[in-house]
């Protein structure tokens, strides 16, 4: 099952599309990495993906289901780009920002024995345990990504949607979280990466794909060095290398 299925979606705020008749198939324990110049519509295109923003012409599907109507709680962790900015005002720890991520299960009821397990392990898994108690506002934005995505862990979602979210890390840190994201992948999690980054994303990514506004390439890493699909979608050129997988 496509973990992904974007067909022929035309998106914009006002008159001018930022995302323009775009196609894309991604298969479920995919790695893509998703780049292009400032601007490009990749933020635009992740929303569409995740079903933050409804396309104004085309279709967006994830496992199968109408994006817009999928439960983003459930199935979906989201690694927003302004993380550094997000849930300042919010007094909440990170345990409690962690447990959220079992809302969608316990929605009503109580927190179970299982519930408080899901929540340790992702808190361990991410490897913020010595940060447990602390407010997320009082964070970095390397920690508050981590607290994300154990949320993400915690409510066992099937896919990650980060945007650039190593923005601000250092180099040390952003390795080690490149490794995390790994493991998460090797583990089944389709993973869809906005990296401005070439190099570390061509390296990461099991698949590129290259926007400005239009789509540009999308297929291997290795191919998309090879081809000027970089400079093309850089340059505006009207130039498209489409490889569906
Ligand atoms: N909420 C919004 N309302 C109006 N215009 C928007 C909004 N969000 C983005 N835009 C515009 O849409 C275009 C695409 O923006 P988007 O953030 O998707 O690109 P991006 O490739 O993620 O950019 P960057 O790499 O700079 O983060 C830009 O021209 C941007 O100014």
């Amino acid at each position: 099952m496509a973990a992904i299925e974007v067909r022929d979606v035309t998106f914009g705020y006002g008159e001018q599309p930022v995302v323009e008749s775009v196609s894309l198939d991604v298969a479920e324990g995919e790695f893509l990495g998703l780049v292009g110049p400032n601007g490009s519509g990749k933020t635009t295109l992740l929303k569409l993906i995740i079903g933050l923003e409804a396309p104004d012409s085309g279709t967006v599907r994830l496992f199968d289901e109408p994006a817009v109507e999928f439960d983003d709680g459930e199935r979906i962790g989201y690694v927003p780009q302004d993380v550094a900015a997000t849930e300042d005002e919010m007094p909440i720890t990170v345990e409690e920002a962690v447990r959220m991520g079992r809302y969608p299960h316990r929605w009503v009821g109580r927190f179970t024995d299982d519930d408080r397990r899901s929540v340790r392990e992702a808190i361990e898994r991410v490897g913020i345990e010595d940060l447990a108690d602390r407010r997320v506002g009082r964070l970095s934005g390397g920690q508050r990504q981590r607290v994300f995505i154990a949320r993400a862990l915690a409510s066992e979602a099937d896919l990650l949607a980060l945007d650039e979210p190593t923005v601000g890390v250092d180099a040390e840190s952003r390795e080690a979280f490149y490794r995390l994201l790994h493991e998460l992948n090797d583990e089944g999690i389709t993973i869809v990466l906005i990296e401005h980054d070439i190099g570390v994303v061509t390296t990461h990514a099991s698949e590129i794909a290259c926007l400005n506004r239009r789509l540009y390439f999308h297929g291997d890493p290795e191919e998309f060095v090879e081809t000027d699909a970089l400079a093309d979608a850089y340059g505006g050129s009207q130039r498209v290398i489409h490889h569906d997988h």
